[in-house]
């Protein structure tokens, strides 16, 4: 009885005139599906932009020029019109930024959606207010801004994002270019890490060389320097500089004052070693600091800029020991010589994109509750370059 009750409402059930509610539900469907879609009509973006007007660049970065813009709906976007010198095709780049589009966290600038126009790709992403932490920590008249707690919030923020991105995400995504420049802040201060995929957006053939300039940043793993080898691990080194520089405001390729080291990592693994690590701190940080806690921040920093990559923690490993009050921390052994960026070289035949899918060279494996070997670094003898286009030279 019943089932034939149902069945004969299934039979009717189209011919209902629709309510309200129900043209409501089917808006709301249709808005997320376009949503899911993530594709952006060009009309809409230059709308948004004013036409790409001069007065809405908001800087220049190494992949292209980056607009503020205005959505109808009243969403602020920032709209980076990816360069020529991608040689990436329109369908494997439609693909790659659906993808990323996917990556949607609370401390990485979520990329909205892409669009493609002509010869053009561009890249949606939300709107992020406040500077990059580089324009604080680095500005004698700004640093105030920052006083310890916040500083202590966004080094927690940064390392849950990058938590996310090599275990959380879809994919591993390893960033290759965490740096002061490429944390953004929004209005209530949290750091949302930008440029995240960008390798799968930039791959490289032998005969493409992208003309992407980097200087000398001191951000980057030694073994990845010095051999191509290429795990999250490199990442947690990255990280570990930037907590160091935002423990003292001062950047790890340039110290501003002299003192008996050769940077920022070798001051402060030196300070540890004689039991004073606290004379590192950012002297404007002096009223506000929990001491306890920037001691703390110093020595995983230093565990995080360890010359072997296998005694670098995870970042699971890292947002753990933010998280807790008391931890047992191990004696950090000497950092590594961070390496710099030079202009980016050709790729070597056979080397994969950057986000470590599996199934590619680029791949590692995390451990996620040990401070063990998290990182399958590629062994080969010949370096590996990376396709973002922050190669070392090495001849
Ligand atoms: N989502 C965003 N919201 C607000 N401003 C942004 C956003 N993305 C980028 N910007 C700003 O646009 C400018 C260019 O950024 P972009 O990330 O392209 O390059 P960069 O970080 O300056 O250099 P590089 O490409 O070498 O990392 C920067 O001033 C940055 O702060």
């Amino acid at each position: 009885m019943d089932k034939s009750k149902s069945f004969i409402q299934h039979l009717i059930k189209p011919f209902k005139i629709k309510s309200s509610k129900d043209r409501k539900n089917e808006e709301d469907l249709e808005r997320i599906a376009r949503q899911e879609q993530k594709l952006f009509p060009y009309e809409t973006l230059v709308a948004a932009t004013k036409d790409f007007h001069p007065t809405h660049k908001l800087g220049q970065g190494g992949f292209g020029p980056v607009y503020k813009g205005k959505l109808n709906d009243g969403r602020e976007i920032a709209v980076k019109k990816l360069s020529h010198s991608s040689n990436q095709g329109m369908k494997e780049f439609m693909n790659e930024a659906k993808l990323l589009a996917r990556v949607q966290h609370r401390n990485v600038v979520n990329l909205l959606g892409y669009c493609v126009h002509g010869e053009e790709k561009l890249l949606v992403y939300e709107y992020v207010s406040n500077e990059s932490l580089d324009k604080f920590i680095f500005k004698s008249n700004r640093r105030e801004e920052l006083d310890w707690k916040r500083r202590f919030d966004i080094i927690a923020g940064i390392a849950r994002g990058l938590l996310y991105l090599h275990e959380d995400s879809h994919n591993c995504i390893i960033h290759r270019d965490i740096k002061a420049s490429n944390v953004l802040l929004d209005d209530k201060w949290v750091p949302k890490i930008a440029d995240f995929g960008m390798a799968r957006l930039f791959p490289e053939d032998e005969t493409h060389v992208n003309t992407r300039v980097a200087g000398t940043n001191g951000y980057m793993a030694p073994e990845y320097v010095m051999h191509g080898n290429l795990s999250v691990k490199a990442d947690v080194f990255s990280f570990g500089v930037l907590v160091l520089e935002l423990i003292s405001g001062q950047r790890n390729s340039s110290l501003s004052f002299n003192v008996d080291a050769q940077n920022l990592l070798d001051w402060a693994y030196k300070l540890f070693k004689k039991g004073r690590s606290l004379e590192l701190m950012d002297p404007t940080l002096a009223s506000s600091a929990a001491t306890e806690q920037v001691a703390m921040c110093i020595q995983l920093g230093l565990l995080c800029t360890q010359g072997d990559p296998q005694l670098r923690p995870t970042m699971r490993r890292v947002v753990v020991m933010l998280s807790k009050k008391h931890v047992n921390m191990e004696e950090p052994s000497r950092p590594g010589v961070p390496g710099s960026r030079y202009r980016r070289s050709r790729r070597p035949p056979g080397m994969s994109s950057s986000v470590g899918t599996s199934g590619e060279s680029d791949t590692h494996t995390s451990d996620s509750t040990t401070n063990t070997n998290s990182a399958t670094a590629t062994s080969s003898a010949t370096p590996r370059f990376d396709p973002h286009g922050k190669r070392p030279m090495l001849s």
